[in-house]
């Protein structure tokens, strides 16, 4: 059984644990607080060290789940040369290696909020000093809470943006077609799950057709019919460019990460 610990165990920390088969997976988490930490861990079913220190002297890998800012401090502490796993946004491999050594295994990986339902979309790359048997341990990680893609580090700002900030924009999206539900005398929760249910039968389509999307949007546009009507007054308060701006401002954000 991997043992793995998760330093920080905040939202993404705990979406990936409640995702994984405790039964292949010994996990240890060491939070902030230790009282914390041993709340969230009895809540997870997982056990919680007593401190840091202990957690990196009992874990196989280590899962970096803090906030980008806090890795520095964390880092300056570990003595290890146990493999890391970092999730965090923005923050390099180069940039790892400067706060570790550089015969430091580091694998970066950036996962989604869907790892709570085993249906993460995770991306990952490994630094050279990352074994072969380690990386494969690691895949198994990310692979038993959804799907995987291994991506040059070069996109990871733009998979970041794609894959782990994008959910909120899904749910946004979903939230305002609901909501348009309720202005038109729907009650919201029944039109917050047609919603849903049409969001992910649609991608499913996507991913089951050889078409491309706009084919399929053809496909629904009945000529003169209730479809382009919409699809006109998307167009003309400017959708592709509004999502494509949003995306943008992801991957620059992601850019400024550790200089921010
Ligand atoms: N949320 C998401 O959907 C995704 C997040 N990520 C990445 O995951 C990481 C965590 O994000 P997220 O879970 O959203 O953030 P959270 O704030 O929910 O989790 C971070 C956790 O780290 C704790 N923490 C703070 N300082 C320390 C410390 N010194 N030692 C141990 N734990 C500490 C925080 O405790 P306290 O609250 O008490 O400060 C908090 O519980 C980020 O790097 C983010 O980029 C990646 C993909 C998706
Ligand atoms: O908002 C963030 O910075 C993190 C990274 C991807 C999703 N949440």
């Amino acid at each position: 059984m991997t043992k793995i610990g998760f330093i920080g165990a905040g939202k993404m920390a705990q979406a990936i644990i409640k995702g994984l088969d405790k039964s292949k997976f010994s996990i240890q988490i060491s939070g902030y607080d230790f009282s914390e930490s041993e709340k969230v861990a009895s809540e997870l079913e997982v056990s919680a060290a007593k401190n840091h220190a202990e957690l990196i002297a009992t874990a196989e890998i280590i899962i970096l789940a803090v906030k980008p800012y806090v890795i520095p401090e964390i880092l300056a502490q570990y003595k290890s040369n146990k493999p890391i796993v970092s999730i965090a946004a923005g923050v390099t491999l180069a940039n790892l290696t400067e706060m570790t050594s550089q015969t430091q295994a580091i694998v970066r990986v950036m996962p989604n909020i869907n790892a709570t339902i085993q249906k993460a979309t995770t991306g990952i790359v490994r630094n050279n000093n990352v074994s072969d048997e380690t990386f494969a341990i690691v895949k198994t990680i990310f692979t038993s809470i959804g799907s995987l893609h291994e991506i040059a580090e070069k996109d990871f700002g733009t998979f970041t943006a794609l894959a782990g900030s994008s959910p909120a924009y899904i749910y946004m999206f979903i939230d305002a077609m609901s909501r348009a539900g309720v202005l038109h005398g729907m009650p919201k929760d029944a039109s917050t799950k047609i919603v849903a249910e049409t969001v992910m039968a649609s991608a499913e389509m996507i991913l089951a057709s050889d078409d491309n999307p706009w084919t399929l949007v053809d496909n629904v546009s009945s000529p003169g019919g209730t479809t382009v009507a919409g699809v006109v007054s998307l167009e003309q308060n400017n959708f592709v460019a509004t999502v494509i701006d949003a995306i943008t401002a992801t991957v620059d954000k992601n850019k400024s990460m550790m200089q921010s």
